[in-house]
């Protein structure tokens, strides 16, 4: 089909905005946010290029202003939901035939698109909906996403040169065919990139796509939509339905033309969805693909050697960004009793230092939980380590949500290593941290390994080399992401491909051409050049 072998754009990260006062950057993303906030925006489903507007709507307000509405978004009824899979259907006769060049080039459109024009108002959209401050919806919003979408189109062609070898008189060639049927993108709030990129990338490999966002997220899934719809994602190829997750997902998984499910979200829903698709699995005409990326319960060991001062940074920022609210956020934390005492005071300067706030008011460092469900469910674990006997609370555990869902970021110190802070995901700016004798390194290692049913991130602290060598080792099935001297959160495309293992999902790399190769389903040519006219070995006679 291609009329020539094309070399795509080198990839290359796109650089991080400072927002420093009296930047050009930081005007417009204010202004925008202005506008934004005080306008009132109507979201419709997005079906074969076309806005459906269904009637039944819910109204948006940001986690930090949870009073105030920017505007009301459409559900879908099942017919809708239909319409979406057999549209994607339709459109799969053409987009899984257009040559890859012209997919590419769509891509990296939205992606400059991103980088220019949408940058102010894909970042207010985040700040907004998932009250993310100016810095986290930067990195997210704006730099992974163009990140994804570029360096995609280089894994992507790097899959479409890994070809088998050949003889003179048969050649053998791997054609990646995009799977057969539609695919499933279901995508949580707490990333626009996320967002954006999981129907992006199976679209890029020749599939079509319905898309489910998060409720939570649904401001800055319209922006995304906008930028594919200007970039040129032709009409049918990525549809997206708001409303009823259950009634959603059992519609799309009763169709025999289901061929994949891209997921990010908690561990509970992806396995439901899972035992959902096993349950259905006589009616599809193909294996579907399940990809899913889910829950953590991230660490942080700090050895005896280590600066204290590093180790409350990394907790700092790894267990608060984003009001912990990273599926990678630190939220376990093992100290060597020698330098606690330090770690502890630079710690609570920190947090002390910490402003909380609106995401328009650039000083704060922390901002709003994501809706009232998460509120209350840290406020109960909150309030629960106020009675617990083995726990002490040595900063923040106040919360407010008369406004906004406010939690205090808290810090837990336990001494019972299995207290159920230590175990569960949260999802908020609580981390609760053991105190280990420094001499019982090796056990606190294997109690890191065994603590939790996840294995998402992790990261050792240490000035020693044997003790890195020894967590590396002990910890090897703990953390699909493994740090060393580093917060556990932050990974970058194209840098640190990102997922887990045991309960943490399949581990299949976002960022990754490992996640791209899960969209595609190669099929073999041979072209034998001339062709045997007897059965006879020559042996035969
Ligand atoms: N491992 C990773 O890469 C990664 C990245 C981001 C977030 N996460 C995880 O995501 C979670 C936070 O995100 P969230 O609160 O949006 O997660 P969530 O599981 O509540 O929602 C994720 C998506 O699933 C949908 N959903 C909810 N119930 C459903 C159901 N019964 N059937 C079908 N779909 C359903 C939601 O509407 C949303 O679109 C955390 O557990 C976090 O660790 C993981
Ligand atoms: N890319 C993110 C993780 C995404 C999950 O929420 C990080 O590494 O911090």
């Amino acid at each position: 089909m291609g009329k020539g072998f094309f070399n795509v754009p080198v990839a290359v990260n796109e650089p991080v905005k400072g927002y420093a006062p009296g930047s050009p950057e930081r005007e417009a993303v204010l202004q925008t946010y202005k506008d934004m906030f005080n306008s009132k925006v109507n979201v419709p489903l997005y079906i074969n290029g076309k806005d459906i507007e269904t009637g039944n709507t819910r109204t948006m307000s940001p986690p930090h202003d949870h009073q105030h509405i920017v505007g009301s978004y459409h559900l879908a009824e099942q017919s809708h939901v239909e319409d979406a899979i057999s549209t994607a259907l339709e459109a799969r006769k053409t987009w899984s035939q257009t040559p890859w060049e012209q997919r590419a080039a769509i891509f990296l459109k939205a992606a400059e698109l991103i980088a220019g024009p949408y940058r102010a108002k894909i970042n207010a959209a985040t700040m907004i909906a998932q009250s993310k401050t100016i810095h986290q919806a930067e990195i997210d919003a704006a730099c992974e996403f163009i990140d994804f979408l570029r360096f995609n189109v280089q894994f992507m062609t790097d899959i479409y040169m890994e070809q088998p070898e050949s003889t003179s008189d048969a050649w053998n060639r791997v054609e990646y065919r995009p799977l057969e049927g539609f695919t499933y993108a279901v995508t949580p709030f707490n990333f626009t990139a996320i967002a954006g990129n999981l129907p992006a990338c199976m679209a890029l490999m020749g599939n079509v796509v319905v898309w489910k966002p998060s409720d939570s997220q649904v401001y800055s899934a319209k922006v995304i939509m906008d930028v594919f719809e200007e970039a040129g994602v032709p009409p049918g190829v990525i549809n997206v339905v708001f409303g009823d997750p259950v009634m959603i997902t059992n519609t799309v998984l009763a169709s025999p033309d289901f061929s994949g499910l891209h997921f990010t979200g908690s561990t509970f829903i992806f396995k439901e969805l899972w035992k959902q698709i096993g349950t259905n699995i006589h009616n599809y005409k193909t294996y579907p693909r399940i990809v899913g990326e889910t829950g953590g319960k991230d660490f942080i060991i700090a050895h005896k050697s280590a600066n204290p001062k590093q180790v409350a940074t990394a907790i700092s920022r790894g267990a608060f960004e984003f009001q912990g609210q990273k599926c990678s956020a630190a939220s376990r934390v093992y100290v060597a009793q020698s330098i606690w005492g330090e770690v502890k005071n630079h710690l609570l300067a920190d947090l002390t230092s910490f402003k909380m706030g609106s995401p328009e008011d650039m000083n704060n460092f922390i901002t709003a939980v994501i809706h009232e469900g998460s509120f209350d469910k840290l406020a109960k674990y909150i309030d629960q380590a106020k009675e617990d006997k083995d726990v002490a609370i040595i900063a923040g555990g106040n919360y407010d949500k008369s406004k906004g869902y406010f939690i205090e970021p808290t810090v837990l110190v336990t001494k019972d290593p299995k207290y159920t802070t230590m175990c569960t995901e949260l999802f908020g700016p609580v981390v609760t941290i053991y105190v280990y004798e420094d001499d019982a390194y090796t056990e606190t290692l294997k109690l890191v390994d065994e603590t939790s049913e996840y294995a998402l991130t992790g990261a050792v602290i240490s000035t020693d080399r044997y003790a890195i060598v020894e967590a590396t080792n002990l910890l090897q099935n703990s953390a699909g992401n493994f740090y060393i001297n580093d917060k556990p959160t932050g990974a970058v495309v194209g840098q640190q491909p990102f997922g887990g293992a045991r309960a943490s999902g399949t581990n299949d790399k976002a960022g990754s051409a490992q996640n791209l190769l899960r969209w595609v389903s190669p099929r073999l040519i041979k072209e034998t050049f001339v062709t045997p006219t007897d059965y006879r070995y020559p042996f035969l006679g």
